[in-house]
């Protein structure tokens, strides 16, 4: 094994330009993988090695559950070790401020009110002009 260390800014470099070639790299055990050359003789194909660029893919190898012939052709495509001292520090989601909501019934109670009023003061009119146009 050799013994460079990467930093941790090339975890997320998925495809490097090198000589004009595209790089593929895997990170997997905070080890870095060059599978450029293993795209198309891997046996789980290509675009499974695609999709475990950019991010620490070893729960995706360890869930395959790779067997140990396929462990001891990882060496061919070793790189070097990520320098976990360049790793950054998870940050940490603050939500951004959002307005205090102030639960205010009062104008909600009165529209209610007013549902239920206003059919009933029409009722009440059309009521009245009845009864005053028939004794008329
Ligand atoms: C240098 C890294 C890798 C090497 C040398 C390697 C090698 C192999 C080998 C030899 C096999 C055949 C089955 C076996 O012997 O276990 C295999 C299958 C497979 N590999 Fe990898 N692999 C690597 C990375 C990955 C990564 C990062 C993934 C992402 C999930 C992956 C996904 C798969 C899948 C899905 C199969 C097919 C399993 C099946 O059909 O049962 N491999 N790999």
């Amino acid at each position: 094994m050799h013994n460079s260390c990467i930093p941790c800014r090339f975890w997320v470099i998925v495809l490097i330009c090198f000589n004009g070639q595209l790089t593929t790299l895997v990170l997997l055990n905070m080890q870095v993988y060059d599978v450029t050359k293993f795209l198309d003789d891997h046996p789980g194909g290509d675009e499974v090695l695609l999709s475990a660029t950019g991010k620490d893919a070893t729960n995706d190898f360890e869930d395959v559950g790779h067997s140990s012939s396929a462990k001891g052709m990882m060496e061919e495509y070793y790189v070097g070790d990520i320098d976990p001292s360049t790793i950054p520090e998870r940050q940490k989601y603050v939500p951004p401020k959002q307005a205090s909501y102030n639960p205010d019934n009062s104008t909600e109670f009165f529209i209610k009110i007013l549902q239920f009023l206003v059919p009933l003061a029409i009722l009440g009119l059309a009521i009245a002009v009845r009864l005053y146009t028939r004794s008329e």
